[in-house]
């Protein structure tokens, strides 16, 4: 199975249109993947508070439809990244589209855990509260969103709906780059999964971005990584080592606390 990961340079210089645009034209030259992915709140900036409210667009809006043609020109299935979603009857969610190879929706993710404590997106936006997978042919996915990936106990909940690919879309800042490597081998070696992570490059409202996106296998081994710029990472992985790694290594199987668990309290 092919992969191409869009570190996308998302700064303040560009507009939101032109980047669309820009970024549908680079979807398209991605035709013979069969799975591409953008990272969170590309349009905007995850870091770009303002525009979430200015930039926000109803589910089906302006980036859904260019998306959606261009998954369906490329041939592609499509994790669009995330949108600033303006939902008539509540708050704004933060997003991530997933399109089939023919344009469809096949399914939308509102990013659960939000980021930033008492300010920004923790306040600005509402919180997700469902998990979501999609079955591609050749893998099932699990889709997370940026700081997520700090929370465990969402992706064994996606493993447990059935997914072996675990893509996550960021905007990831250099800051923390150190985390956002190590979390990433952590949910695939803990999960036994692959772990696809796309995060953003460049500035934007004065927070540098980490890039370096990566794929890791079941085993945590990183098969590619990204450097710091606007980047196309294409990686060819076989979907069946999850089984085999699950197989050899069961400890999957070894498990014997759930959230059901008695606990007493000293
Ligand atoms: N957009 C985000 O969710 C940022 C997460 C982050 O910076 C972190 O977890 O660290």
């Amino acid at each position: 199975m092919r992969a191409s990961l869009l570190q996308i340079d998302v700064n303040d210089a560009e507009t939101v249109e032109s980047r669309r645009q820009r970024v549908a034209s680079l979807v398209r030259e991605q035709a013979g993947a069969d799975l591409v992915v953008l990272p969170e709140l590309w349009t905007t900036g995850a870091f770009a508070y303002e525009g979430f409210r200015t930039e926000a667009e109803p589910l089906e809006g302006p980036t859904y439809e260019v998306m959606a043609k261009a998954a369906s020109d490329a041939g592609v299935w499509l994790h669009a990244g995330s949108i600033p979603e303006r939902d008539p009857e509540g708050p704004l969610y933060n997003t991530s589209l997933v399109f089939s190879p023919s344009g469809e929706l096949a399914a939308s993710y509102r990013k659960i855990h939000r980021f930033g404590f008492d300010k920004g997106e923790a306040v600005l936006m509402g919180a997700g509260s469902e998990l979501v997978t999609v079955r591609l042919p050749e893998t099932v996915v699990g889709v997370a969103t940026c700081y997520d990936l700090r929370f465990p106990e969402l992706f064994r909940g996606l493993v447990d709906a059935g997914a072996e690919t675990l893509v996550l879309s960021a905007g990831w800042p250099e800051r923390r780059r150190s985390h956002w490597t190590l979390l990433a081998q952590a949910r695939a070696v803990e999960n036994q999964a692959y772990v696809l992570a796309c995060g953003t490059a460049g500035t934007h409202a004065g927070v540098a971005q980490a890039g370096h996106s990566l794929v890791v296998d079941p085993w945590g081994e990183v098969l590619a990584e990204a450097g710091a710029g606007e980047e196309v990472l294409t990686v060819d992985f076989d979907p069946a080592k999850v089984a085999d790694t699950r197989e050899q290594f069961p400890a999957l199987k070894d498990r014997l606390l759930g959230l059901d668990t008695p606990r007493r309290q000293a």
